[in-house]
């Protein structure tokens, strides 16, 4: 064990009532929103290959003229209320809201920039609506902010000479004084999203990063921050040189999932997901290949499975509404919540092996088992492996807890559990409690021999 002053402060999951509410979201949603969803993707009628939210690292528009943006920014159909319905009708319980972003414009009126939406034609905070309106709408809401300010005239990639470092210092008070602003702003926000921290001159900061994140947890008690805000002394990020978790959950998931529940090694985590490939800001072209509902819902079980959350992402227009192929999504997304969200909300990790028909989760603090099935076996017969001792009470389909499905026991510990559903055109869930007394639950059949 190496001895650390900047790693990990503490170990494994954390049991407060704060966390186990973000342990039981399931289901979020990220907003990317600022002066990037203006150009969405293209200037002048070329098109930018990246992701739209990086158009200023782009050669195709000048820096200046990306910067004069905030000259252009007055989202007329921006509506926090519409956006935070929108989630609310997804099923979303949280949402994460790009407060700012690498290229340094403010969504709200920061005292220690001038780059910021108090200095837009729209003038007004951006940041204060979103949150009441969510807040209204019971969905939590995460700060996501970047480090990262390619606005700030003190920011370094690296910390080379004595002017850096001085500059630097500056950057450094900067981020701090934004940090304390918005949690004094803003303080329902439940945590922290931080981004931007992978350069050598945040690097470098283990002291000062260590030491400001406690300030800010002294600040807000039960703040959320993950594994991407700071790094330990020997330049560590996310796991410190000991392998243990910097932060309260795992943020390395982004645009990926993990496939077995060892890679996550026993910590809480998020997965952000983007619609299109590689698409955070609102991009004019819809290209490539464009998650379906079914997708985005089978992720979502998948991450509760591993015991994560799955949190899509929206990009709104320079505008401020919200296009219509994310509405499509979150309505559709949405009519399947509102059958089968009792296999997701406040469930994890089953312990019990992966089968071929789809995830398994369970509600916590019970013996209720769900079967998200996403691959209806042809012979309609669901394979369940339970641990010694453990045996399966009566099981039925989520939607219809009246029907008993017929459960035979293969051999010790390993069933089948019957149920032909030739309708099915949507995943759908299976539900049954599983019991430590395996004599008491004789309403199976055992197998012919
Ligand atoms: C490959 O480098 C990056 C750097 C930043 C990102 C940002 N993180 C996502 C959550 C978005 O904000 C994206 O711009 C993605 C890839």
């Amino acid at each position: 064990k190496i001895n650390l002053v900047h790693g990990a402060h503490r170990d494994g999951k954390r049991p407060d009532e704060a966390m186990k509410k973000w342990r039981g979201y399931g289901l979020g949603q990220f907003i990317h929103w600022g002066l990037y969803a203006i150009p969405g993707g293209e200037w002048n009628g070329k098109t930018y290959n990246g992701a739209a939210e990086w158009i200023r690292s782009w050669d195709g528009i000048p820096k200046s003229t990306y910067d004069s943006l905030i000259y252009k920014f007055n989202p007329v159909n921006f509506d926090a209320k519409a956006w935070a319905a929108t989630a609310k009708q997804m099923g979303a319980k949280y949402v994460t809201i790009t407060t700012k972003h690498h290229d340094g414009f403010c969504l709200w009126p920061s005292k220690y920039t001038d780059y910021t939406v108090a200095n837009s034609p729209w003038k007004k905070d951006i940041i204060k609506p979103l949150v009441d309106a969510y807040d209204a709408a019971g969905i939590d809401v995460i700060l996501y902010f970047s480090v990262m300010d390619w606005n700030h005239p003190g920011w370094r990639y690296d910390i080379k000479t004595e002017a850096d470092s001085i500059a630097f210092e500056g950057f450094k008070q900067f981020t701090r004084n934004q940090l304390i602003e918005l949690l004094t702003l803003y303080p329902t926000a439940k945590g922290l999203w931080f981004d931007g921290t992978w350069d050598k001159s945040w690097v470098k900061q283990a002291a000062f990063a260590d030491e400001l994140e406690q300030e800010l947890r002294k600040l807000r008690p039960g703040i959320i921050i993950g594994s991407r805000f700071r790094a330990d002394e020997y330049g560590k990020r996310h796991f410190d040189s000991n392998g243990v978790l910097i932060g309260d959950y795992e943020q390395g998931w982004e645009r990926k999932l993990p496939e077995k529940i060892a890679d996550v090694h026993g910590n809480d985590w998020d997965c952000v997901m983007t619609v299109p490939e590689n698409q955070w800001g609102y991009n004019k072209a819809w290209k490539g290949h464009i998650k379906t509902a079914f997708e985005l819902i089978e992720m979502t079980a998948k991450s509760v499975s591993l015991g994560g959350n799955f949190v899509m992402n929206f990009g709104p227009q320079g505008d401020g509404a919200i296009r219509k192929e994310e509405l499509q999504l979150a309505k559709e997304i949405g009519d399947w919540m509102k059958v089968n969200s009792e296999a997701i909300y406040n469930c994890e990790y089953a312990v019990l092996d992966k089968q071929d028909w789809g995830y398994f989760t369970k509600k916590t603090g019970s013996n209720k088992i769900y079967m998200l099935v996403f691959n209806t076996p042809i012979n309609g017969k669901y394979r369940v492996k339970l641990p010694a001792k453990m045996g399966i009470s009566m099981a039925a389909p989520l939607s219809n807890p009246g029907v008993k499905l017929k459960i035979e026991e293969i051999k010790a510990n390993e069933y089948f559990i019957e149920f032909n559903n030739p309708s099915a055109k949507q995943p759908f869930v299976i539900t049954f409690e599983t019991d430590t007394d395996k004599k008491s639950n004789q309403n199976y059949e055992k197998a012919k021999t």
